[in-house]
């Protein structure tokens, strides 16, 4: 498989002050790709940078094999940008909000029309398209937008943190949709600053953080690379505190139970479950658990993404 993206040594400064330090990352054909990291790390930037809509200071980028500088039109063609704002007509219609956009990728007529249908269809919309914009959630207001960006079929999308601040409803449709354009082989770089989201969606992944790539590649790998494996224990009662195994830190909540990050994670469980039986603990889940990107920001930044 081709590269979808290779953005090579990539600078970008504002006003002196740089965003971007030497960014340096490929994205396969075809794969979800997430960039991870904090507000301001960078992400948009790179996003921005990609789509053509900003010039980077230093550094190659290119899109399927072609320079964006030097084929800016072609490259337009074949990228749906999907921007963190929303770019609407509140009074329009969220079918007449498309058929201006899709005007401007030079979409028309009876096509065009077939086509607004679909892309409603695939955000979970079509049976709204008649209703002006106004009326809508922010969530559906994010999918119109992100309808928008594949009018013209493009082979990548790039989206720039389409969750943020909306209902769970518009999140799984948006998930949705973005596994059932990975399915017609569409490429799609993916932005945000939740862990979960990446780990549920991505197969690829670059953490960047403070306008550099901290870690990159297969999901899989990086997790393996530079996470840390943890053992998760639940207790049959509710809302008791948990043991503390000794010789091991401090559990931390998750979920219904708690979680202890460590290199030795069968010493942790075998200490674990001793000093639950010596304490006549009831428990209910016990168990190794894979490592999360949580605990590889961790381990590279010291910081919790979250904390940011
Ligand atoms: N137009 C601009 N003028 C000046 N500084 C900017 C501009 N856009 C971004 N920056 C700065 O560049 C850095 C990177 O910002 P960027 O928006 O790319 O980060 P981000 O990871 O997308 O974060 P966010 O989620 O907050 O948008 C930040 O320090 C930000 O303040």
């Amino acid at each position: 498989m081709g590269k979808a993206i290779e953005m090579a040594q990539v600078a970008k400064s504002y006003d002196g002050k740089p965003a971007l330090k030497e960014i340096s990352f490929e994205v396969r054909e075809g794969s979800c790709f997430g960039l991870l990291g904090p507000n301001g790390a960078g992400k948009s930037t790179s996003m921005k940078i990609l789509s053509g809509l900003l010039e980077p200071d230093r550094g190659s980028v290119s899109v399927f094999g072609r320079d964006v500088r030097k084929s800016a039109r072609e490259i337009r063609q074949q990228i749906g940008y999907v921007p963190q704002g929303i770019t609407l007509y509140e009074k329009l219609s969220a079918f007449d909000n498309l058929a201006f956009f899709g005007e401007m990728y030079g979409v028309r007529g009876s096509a065009l029309k077939r086509r607004i249908g679909e892309v409603l269809e695939q955000v979970g919309l079509a049976d709204r398209a008649k209703d002006a914009v106004e009326k809508f959630s922010g969530g559906m207001k994010r999918r119109v937008n992100l309808a928008a960006a594949l009018l013209h079929r493009p082979k990548l999308i790039i989206m720039d943190e389409p969750t943020v601040g909306i209902d769970p409803q518009s999140r799984n449709h948006i998930f949705e949709m973005i596994r059932s354009l990975q399915q017609g082989g569409v490429t799609v770089l993916y932005s945000t600053h939740y862990m979960e989201e990446v780990e549920t969606l991505c197969d690829e992944l670059a953490i960047i953080d403070h306008g550099e790539v901290i870690a990159k590649g297969e999901l899989g790998e990086v997790l393996d690379r530079f996470g840390m494996q943890a053992v998760y224990l639940e207790l049959q009662e509710g809302g008791a505190l948990p043991p503390v195994p000794s010789g091991f830190g401090k559990p931390a909540p998750r979920e219904r139970g708690w979680v202890l990050e460590t290199p030795s994670p069968l010493d942790a469980l075998t200490a674990w479950a001793s000093a639950c039986k010596a304490r006549s603990l009831k428990v209910k889940q016990l168990e190794i658990v894979r490592p999360s990107l949580e605990s590889v920001f961790l381990s590279l930044t010291g910081t919790t993404l979250r904390d940011n």
